[in-house]
């Protein structure tokens, strides 16, 4: 099936907005390390961005969590493909999104770093559909943008593997 990608946020919107995140997570970390964990694949573009403008010290760590589900739905039944590489008992754990839908994965991944004793545990996300969210709720620290409930590209997101690589977020249009 063909598709046509809208621009939905600009580029230069997209940068302002993380600086000023960033900005936010200076503030309130200050005096402490922060611990980052990027959530693969797609957080990885975002991950970087904020990642640069942060001024307190920064240690990063990896996971990758595959929920299993079919094209643009995720079930709720996540596996973890990757771990992550260290213990997270007694770090300012931030977890990095690209994007919170119905809040299933992140809900699950809460539940099981929690349990390894992290001295707190924050969560960022570039982009955020409330209305998409069930049952359970997952607090979110810093949400970059709230969006529509529209399937979105670029910037880390794909479709089908493709578009991470957009430096704007679009909205999928299927002709
Ligand atoms: O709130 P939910 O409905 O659970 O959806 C959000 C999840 O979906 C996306 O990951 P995806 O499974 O597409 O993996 P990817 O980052 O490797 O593309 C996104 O990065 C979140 O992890
Ligand atoms: O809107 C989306 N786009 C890409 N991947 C996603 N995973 C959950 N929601 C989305």
């Amino acid at each position: 099936m063909a598709e046509n990608v809208r621009i939905l946020l600009k580029e230069e919107e997209v940068d302002k907005r993380i600086a000023e995140v960033a900005a936010m997570i200076n503030r309130d970390y200050a005096g402490k390390e922060v611990h980052l964990i990027c959530i693969l694949k797609g957080g990885v573009f975002f991950t970087c961005e904020l990642a640069k403008r942060l001024t307190v010290p920064v240690s990063m760590d990896f996971m990758s969590v595959s929920s299993y589900g079919s094209g643009t739905e995720s079930s709720g039944v996540v596996r973890i493909v990757k771990d992550l590489d260290e213990s997270i008992a007694g770090k300012n754990v931030l977890i990095v999104e690209d994007i919170i839908d119905s809040g299933r994965t992140l809900a699950y991944l809460i539940e099981i770093l929690k349990q390894r004793n992290p001295e707190s545990i924050h969560l960022c996300t570039l982009l955020d559909k409330p209305e998409r969210r069930v049952k359970k709720q997952v607090k979110v620290d810093y949400t970059c943008f709230e969006i529509p409930d529209e399937f979105v590209v670029g910037f880390g997101l794909d479709y089908d593997q493709k578009y991470r690589n957009l430096p704007y977020i679009g909205v999928v249009e299927f002709q």
